[in-house]
């Protein structure tokens, strides 16, 4: 499923007018019946409903959601909340119909209380009143309206973005109408993603209003879930060997951090990689070594590793930041020929060596979470957490390099600018060591699979649905623990290939 800006939508509602000529007005009654049937799944016969509607089109979605409950005998009000001057175009021919239609419409004035008491006395709220064409916070009346449906203890519904939150990324500050469910109209906006303006959404389901699949512009954003790791995991060949899923080097551990690389390896045996390797401390590897009987261990050495012989290799885990780890994460950058993902102390070291990572031949991936990221990047993490899509993309472009930007929601961006989010996963994975189950999950991946990003976005996936499947088997998202995960990657298995 495509992830769009409000741009790239509206691009969407044009090629469609243009296109295939199915009109804009034919578009808003597809998307009003298509969000109503959305939201009846809320809804019951005994709710009064209030429903507010807006200036722009998004008010015109509203116009013909209240024409199709009224049409269904639901108890509603319809209120317009602008004055008739704002309502044109296609909201305006929506308005006409409801009108002709018989249905009675409120309107909301500065001195009305009756909103408020309406407001009082119903179950739900349909916000119909601004959707990607948010501009700046909010103006008045709107401000105050959507302050009143926020006060009241009631079932609040959102048409295509709660009223107040920027589809796109880049904005601080705002304030909005917090609902508990959103019905999205054909595709989930940036602002979905982001962890300040995902809470307004509540909940949110996508319904499609008919636009030509085939005719629209390509989209390099996509949601990645489950479905897409079933169609796109391989399968294990009957015929193969430990060799052919690959041989793996983990380069990490330290004596007062033994079980990150422990915990990296265990995930990646777990997650089918055939042969797996440590680079360690020496004092590291009685502790190490019964976690994960399966590997054999090298020396971490301050003159350097062979690493030759690996199809992919990861460096950074429990590594620590003493200031020969720094010429080991530099020396991998330079000698390591396949693929090379650097996770958390090495993420810290890389800052001192941005040009070998520009200078590599081979793929780099970077696995922070926004905090290392921010220190790369030298942003800060708020800033990081408000666009979190143009900066990962702009360094994966600059560098060369695949950037998984681990969260909530994480993003993965291939150097070509290519985005995939993966949003599986609980609060349980919340805790320390789930960073590192990751990066034995994709190193994994990395090696069995032909395509980078379809290795990576499975196994962020695989991951996060691992977390999911284990609560709802038992555990709570309060006591699960990282190498919980990694037990539970048999039963994600064995669910994807069921
Ligand atoms: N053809 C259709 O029927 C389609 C309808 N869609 C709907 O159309 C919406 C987009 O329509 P529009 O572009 O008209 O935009 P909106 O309906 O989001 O709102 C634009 C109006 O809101 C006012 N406004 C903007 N920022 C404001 C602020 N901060 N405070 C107060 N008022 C503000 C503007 O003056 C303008 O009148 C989508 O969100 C969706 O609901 C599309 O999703 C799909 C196609
Ligand atoms: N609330 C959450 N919901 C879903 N996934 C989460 C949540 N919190 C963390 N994660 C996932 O857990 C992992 C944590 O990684 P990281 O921050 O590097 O942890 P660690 O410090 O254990 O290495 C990432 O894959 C991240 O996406
Ligand atoms: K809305």
């Amino acid at each position: 499923m495509d992830i769009v800006t409000a741009q790239e939508m509206y691009e969407r509602d044009r090629v469609t007018v243009e296109a295939v000529g199915l009109e804009g007005k034919m578009l808003m009654e597809n998307a009003g019946r298509a969000v109503t049937q959305d939201m009846l799944r809320h809804i019951s016969p005994q709710h009064k409903i209030v429903i507010l509607i807006g200036a722009g089109n998004n008010g015109g979605d509203g116009f013909v959601i209240a024409r199709t409950l009224m049409n269904l005998n639901y108890d509603v009000e319809a209120w317009q909340v602008v004055p008739d001057g704002k309502i044109t175009g296609d909201a305006k021919a929506h308005k006409e119909i409801f009108l002709a239609s018989g249905h009675p419409l409120k309107m909301y004035s500065h001195s009305s209380e009756d909103l408020e008491s309406s407001l009082c006395h119903a179950d739900v709220c349909i916000d119909a009143m601004l959707g990607i064409g948010a501009d700046g916070r909010l103006r008045e009346p709107l401000a105050e309206i959507v302050y009143l449906c926020n006060e009241q203890a009631i079932l609040r519904l959102a048409v295509d973005v709660p009223t107040g939150v920027p589809a796109d990324e880049g904005v601080e500050k705002f304030d909005a109408f917090h609902a508990h469910f959103t019905t999205i109209i054909e595709a989930p906006k940036l602002s979905a993603f982001l962890q300040h303006a995902k809470p307004f959404y509540g909940e949110w389901s996508v319904v499609e209003i008919g636009l030509p699949k085939q005719k629209l512009p390509n989209c390099s954003r996509r949601l990645w879930g489950v479905q897409d790791v079933k169609r796109t995991l391989p399968e294990r060949d009957a015929h193969s060997h430990k060799g052919t899923h690959g041989k793996g080097l983990f380069v990490g551990g330290s004596l007062f951090m033994p079980g990150s690389v422990a915990m990296s390896a265990r995930a990646a045996l777990r997650s089918g990689a055939g042969l797996v390797a440590i680079a360690t401390d020496e004092q590291a590897i009685p502790s190490v070594s019964p976690y994960v009987q399966e590997a054999t261990f090298v020396e971490l050495k301050e003159e350097g590793q062979a690493v030759s012989g690996y199809d992919a290799v990861a460096v950074g885990m429990g590594l620590g930041r003493r200031p020969y780890c720094g010429k080991v994460v530099k020396q991998l950058m330079q000698e390591v020929d396949g693929p090379l993902l650097i996770d958390a102390d090495g993420l810290h070291l890389l800052k001192g060596s941005l040009d070998e990572l520009e200078r590599r031949s081979a793929p780099t991936v970077l696995t922070p979470h926004p905090g290392e990221f921010a220190h790369l990047t030298g942003l800060t993490a708020p800033e990081v957490l408000q666009s979190p899509f143009v900066y990962s993309r702009e360094f994966a472009e600059r560098y060369g390099a695949y950037i998984v930007l681990k969260g909530p929601s994480t993003i993965i961006t291939a150097p070509d600018g290519e985005q995939r989010v993966d949003r599986s996963g609980n609060a349980g994975l919340a805790k320390g060591g789930s960073g590192d189950v990751l990066s034995g999950i994709l190193i994994s991946m990395i090696m069995q699979s032909n395509g980078l990003m379809d290795a990576l976005s499975n196994g962020c996936v695989l991951h996060g649905y691992t977390a999911e499947l284990l609560v709802e088997a038992g555990h709570s998202k309060v006591d699960l623990l990282a190498s919980d995960v990694i037990e539970g990657l048999s039963r994600t298995f064995r669910t994807l290939s069921s």
